[in-house]
């Protein structure tokens, strides 16, 4: 099939690459002439592992190509939008400017019978609004909603396997035929048995942001028994393990730590409060401000336990931070708790030294005045306190008795409780961690 993907960040590119790889003829196109050109040349524009490798074969094979030009897009017949969908400054809601200008450069260009499919994360309405647009600009051509529920570090597999597909479709047979057009493009899955959940355009936007919210709700709701925890002398590790078992609770996200990051999970509550809010219905998810303040109370937590460790004051202390990114197999640095802290340290005086296996170069744009190291020996050496926001498997696997020598002191904050307080103790250290 012939496809256009508008956007190519990181939902977008990984989307644009992985219909390539799945046999569709695919061009993606950004308003980033930079991005463009790195992707036409092969070359992946952030870190996400696979992507490399679906993008250089995608292009080799002719079935791939990008341009900056939105005329290059009418030679398809099914359009993704995966445009950002970020908060507004100085608010809550989503920008939606970038979706509404690329759904009006699209429309200059789609024709009677094309489907423009929107993945971008967008407020409950937003597809009513487009469609009406769609339905007078180019009249025959479909609007659909389909939420994308990849995670960063696994967008390629995500992408191509997806756990479910969600079609939010027009009533009658335009949205009947929109969906069959769809189950064809994800062919591959469809067959495999991907459960497809065809609804109407307000059911499918929302699926998206109540998956969110639940997802952020489940890691605050740990992270609020971590606080009791910490005056309690409980251990919310065990805990987390505990209810875990029972099959209705699930064990996972429910790692307390540092909490939740990212360009999606905390946007996404907010605007989702911003639009019930809107709706008149803020009150029914009133909870989430509380989810959010939660996470954030982790972040000061950190800041508190590394002036702790230091005996109060963090002036002129070196603190080694392991880790930028807002998770492991990614360098997204948006809303990053990790950096967040490490600003944080900075502002208290604190002399930070980080470190993260990928994220250096997007963190050094964010937050040019710490300091950064490749290696994680260099960023311990002579440290007074250790602090690991970011579970990359290097971090986790370091040996607290090799590493116990480059210090100044030894003292660890292991923010994702992620490694083992019985050796690290062992060891000399004096471990603290997030609820435990
Ligand atoms: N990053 C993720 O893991 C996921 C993201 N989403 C959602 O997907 C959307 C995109 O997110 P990301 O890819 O992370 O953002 P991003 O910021 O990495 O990418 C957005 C891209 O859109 C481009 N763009 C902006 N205006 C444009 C226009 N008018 N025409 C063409 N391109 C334009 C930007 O240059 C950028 O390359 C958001 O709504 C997000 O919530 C949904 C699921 C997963
Ligand atoms: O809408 C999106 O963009 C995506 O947001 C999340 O994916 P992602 O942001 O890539 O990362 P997650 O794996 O969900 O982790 C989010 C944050 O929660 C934190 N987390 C996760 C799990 C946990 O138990 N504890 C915890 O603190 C992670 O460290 C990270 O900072 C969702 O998992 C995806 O399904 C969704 O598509």
């Amino acid at each position: 099939m012939k496809i256009s993907v508008i956007g190519c960040g990181y939902l977008g590119a990984v989307h644009a690459a992985s219909m390539a790889e799945m046999g569709h003829d695919v061009v993606g196109i950004d308003v980033d002439e930079a991005k463009i050109a790195q992707l036409a040349a092969g070359t992946a524009p952030f870190f996400e592992p696979g992507l490399p490798e679906i993008l250089r074969a995608g292009l080799a094979s002719g079935r791939l190509r990008f341009s900056t030009d939105f005329a290059d897009a009418a030679s398809a017949d099914v359009h993704f939008v995966a445009v950002g969908t970020p908060q507004v400054a100085g608010g809550d809601a989503a920008d939606m400017r970038y979706v509404d200008a690329a759904f009006s450069s699209l429309l200059a260009h789609a024709k009677t019978g094309d489907l423009l499919v929107g993945k971008s994360t967008v407020p409950v309405g937003t597809a009513a609004r487009l469609a009406d647009l769609v339905a007078s600009t180019v009249p025959g051509a479909t609007l659909v909603w389909n939420p994308e529920f990849l995670r960063e570090g696994f967008a390629v597999q995500d992408t191509i396997q997806p756990d479910r597909l969600v079609y939010g479709v027009p009533e009658g047979a335009a949205g009947e035929h929109a969906a069959r057009v769809l189950d064809k493009v994800y062919a591959s899955a469809v067959s495999e048995g991907t459960p497809v959940i065809v609804a109407d355009y307000a059911t499918a936007e929302l699926v998206k942001v109540s998956a969110n919210a639940f997802l952020a709700t489940k890691i605050s709701f740990i992270n609020a028994m971590a606080e009791i925890a910490e005056v309690t002398g409980a251990d919310v590790t065990k805990l987390a393990d505990a209810i875990g078992h029972d099959a209705r609770i699930g064990r996972r996200f429910l790692n307390a730590g540092v909490g939740f990051g990212g360009g999606c999970l905390p946007k996404d509550i907010r605007a989702f409060s911003a639009r019930a809010r809107e709706l008149g219905k803020g009150e029914a998810i009133a909870f989430l401000d509380e989810v959010d303040k939660i996470n954030l109370r982790r972040r000061t937590r950190v800041v508190q336990l590394a002036s702790e460790a230091v005996g109060g004051d963090l002036a002129g202390k070196r603190i080694a931070m392991l880790g930028l990114a807002f998770k492991p197999h990614s360098d997204d640095v948006r809303d990053s708790p990790a950096l967040d802290v490490s600003m944080k340290l900075a502002d208290a005086g604190a002399d930070v030294v980080a470190t993260d296996p990928q994220a250096i170069e997007r963190a050094r744009m964010l937050a040019p005045h710490l300091t950064y190291e490749s290696s994680i020996e260099e960023t311990l050496r002579g440290a007074d306190v250790v602090v690991l926001l970011t579970e990359w498997p290097e971090f986790v696997g370091l040996d607290p008795v090799a590493v116990g020598s480059l210090v100044a002191g030894k003292r660890v904050i292991d923010g994702r409780n992620s490694l083992d307080p019985a050796a690290w103790r062992e060891a000399g250290w004096e471990y603290r961690g997030l609820g435990r």
